[in-house]
């Protein structure tokens, strides 16, 4: 049998403090295609950040393993880009230099300065973010900013793209256009990606499969449902869909019957 692209191994976590030690996540196995779609949803403080900051490499994992493309995942790289909830922009450079210093970082030696410059528009016209790049992160707006991120994060042609609420900062509008821009870019580029989201129809629209976890700690796998939707997906068409509307349920009814969040102590 094929190995699959990104291979979570039956990864565990545990943080230990003062003699405690806790465990966030338990047995987590999850096998992604590539050009695959996967949104990691569940309750807040159960371990999704942590799950994807384990593929990004930011944090080791106590057991198990992450293999990408058969690497094993165990330093951060520029194979994994990961885009946060709050950009990351840096305050000081321009739009442009932002995603220019990743290309930079990434194709020094591989591309010319003239390549370089090409590719860097490239990826902020993709966003369409051209006509801001002498522009500071200060002087555009919450959402443009995520579409700067983005595109400093396609710039690094990384193989999975992690995505940790992207759009949770956002206003609805601003945030159904990016969903829209970001499915357009995975229908243009196929490119693998990994999404936490507390959305639950961002979830449907955007995935190809949704990946539920129950409660922490100790968190689990509790349920996988593939979204059968065609792609290209258009949000209208979708709000009367029996596929949208019963993947939709599904995931409402795994969160607020099966695996109700209860507030700790
Ligand atoms: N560095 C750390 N040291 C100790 N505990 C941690 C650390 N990082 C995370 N945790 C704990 O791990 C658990 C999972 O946190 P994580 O941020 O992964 O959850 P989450 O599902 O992403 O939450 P949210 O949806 O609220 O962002 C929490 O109980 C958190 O307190």
């Amino acid at each position: 049998m094929a190995s699959a692209y990104l291979s979570i191994e039956q990864v565990g976590k545990s943080y230990s403090r003062g003699g405690a030690t806790t465990q966030v996540l338990t047995d987590i196995d999850l096998k992604v295609d590539r050009g695959e779609f996967i949104s990691i949803i569940g309750h807040s403080g159960c371990g999704k950040s942590t799950l994807l900051n384990i593929v990004a490499g930011l944090t080791p994992v106590s057991t198990g393993a992450v293999l990408l493309d058969n690497c094993e995942v165990n330093a951060p790289g520029p194979d994994r880009a990961v885009v946060f909830q709050n950009h990351s922009l840096l305050p000081w450079l321009t739009v442009y230099d932002n995603v220019r210093l990743a290309v930079d970082k990434v194709f020094r030696g591989r591309k010319t300065s003239a390549e370089r410059h090409d590719w860097t528009m490239h990826n902020l016209d993709l966003v369409q973010m051209g006509h801001a790049r002498a522009k500071r992160p200060s002087e555009i707006s919450g959402g443009m900013k995520q579409r700067v991120g983005i595109a400093r994060a396609l710039a690094m042609e990384p193989k999975v793209l992690l995505l940790d609420e992207p759009f949770g900062a956002l206003d609805a509008l601003t945030r159904a256009h990016l969903q829209d821009s970001v499915m357009q870019i995975h229908a243009g580029l196929g490119n693998t990606v990994m999404m936490i989201t507390h959305d639950v129809d961002e979830a449907v629209l955007l995935s190809d499969r949704i990946v539920m976890m129950t409660n922490g700690p100790s968190a689990r796998i509790g349920e996988i449902l593939d979204v059968p939707l065609e792609r290209p997906r258009r949000r209208l068409d979708l709000v009367a869909d029996p596929i949208y509307l019963r993947c939709r349920a599904a995931v409402l009814k795994f969160l607020y019957e099966r695996h109700r969040f209860v507030e700790a102590a």
